[in-house]
């Protein structure tokens, strides 16, 4: 953590070089009193390990527990990378305590995020696959560079992988079932005007994207608190209710999962060819 380091350390190493040990992974601030901004901050691609997922649902709540914040914008400090998803290192040969502590906070990270009083905006400022599209989706409103490069979706299946229920749930809430279907099926990752035409996302910029975030983010937050939250409650209640019945039998179906010799092939193969690259 940042704040084990000395105050003069602090002052004069550049973030640059800290390293994740060091780094606190996500930055809070306040551009205005109803609005907070969370930032992603765990090079090199915002991977989310167990710490990560941890750091940001306390992040989430810290910003919930000051009354008078109505909004919090998400993004990231790489310019070219929302999230790279779950950290894949997590689940290369892990130990079974470690991937079933890892998968309930991916499942609290959601919960969070999807949960939260708090208008949410995604400024997806890059690519955002699989877990980096889960924390857009769990966002109340996603804009997206128009930058054609970068790519965002739910790309597991070519991991070997698949996605568990309650993303495909998710997926098929924002974009419908035949889309979800055949994207899912392919481990599909879309372009922003992909995206767009289909509804993953709500809006694309050109201009720096968190500029028309914290615009985004100011309307959000004039909305009177109680009905927006009641509408939001009636909308994804029955998703959250149904997971937090289901948590225990998901970390099983997980850990099972992962921990099959044919799914560790594959993603080893899946590591040694990102990192080859
Ligand atoms: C009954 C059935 C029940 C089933 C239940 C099973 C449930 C399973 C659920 C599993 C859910 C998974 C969701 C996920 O999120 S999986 C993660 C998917 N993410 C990806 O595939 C993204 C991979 N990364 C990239 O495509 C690219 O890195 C990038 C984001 C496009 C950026 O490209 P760029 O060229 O800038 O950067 P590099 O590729 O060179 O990466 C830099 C280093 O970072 C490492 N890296 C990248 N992504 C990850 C990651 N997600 N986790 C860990 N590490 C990552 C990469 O290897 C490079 O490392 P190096 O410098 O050491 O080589």
């Amino acid at each position: 953590m940042l704040s084990r380091l000395s105050p003069l350390a602090q002052r004069t190493i550049s973030p640059r070089l800290l390293s994740n040990a060091q780094r606190t992974l996500v930055n809070i601030s306040y551009p205005s009193p109803k609005i907070a901004v969370l930032e992603l901050d765990r090079p090199p691609v915002n991977s989310l390990s167990l710490e990560m997922s941890a750091k940001i649902v306390e992040s989430i709540k810290e910003i919930e527990s000051n009354p008078e914040v109505q909004a919090m914008v998400l993004k990231s400090s790489n310019p070219k990378i929302f999230s790279a998803g779950l950290d894949i290192t997590e689940m290369n040969r892990p130990t079974v305590a470690r991937l079933e502590d890892f998968w309930r906070n991916i499942q609290t990270l959601f919960l969070t995020l999807y949960s939260t009083r708090l208008s949410t905006i995604a400024s997806i400022d890059g690519h955002s696959p699989a877990g980096g599209c889960l924390l857009a989706m769990s966002c109340d409103y996603r804009i997206m560079s128009a930058t054609p490069s970068y790519k965002i979706g739910l790309n597991e299946t070519k991991l070997g992988i698949a996605a568990p229920y309650w993303l495909k749930d998710l997926f098929v809430t924002t974009i419908g079932y035949r889309e979800a279907e055949v994207g899912l099926a392919l481990g599909k990752l879309y372009s922003p005007k992909e995206a767009l035409e289909i509804k993953l996302v709500d809006e694309l910029v050109d201009s720096p994207v968190i500029d028309v975030a914290l615009k985004r983010a100011d309307e959000w937050a004039s909305i009177p608190e109680k009905g927006r939250v009641a509408s939001k409650v009636m909308l994804r209640g029955a998703m959250i209710q149904d997971l937090e019945e289901k948590r225990e039998m998901d970390v099983g179906w997980f850990r099972d999962f992962i921990m099959e010799e044919g799914v560790q092939k594959g993603i080893e193969g899946y590591l040694k060819n990102l990192s080859k690259k």
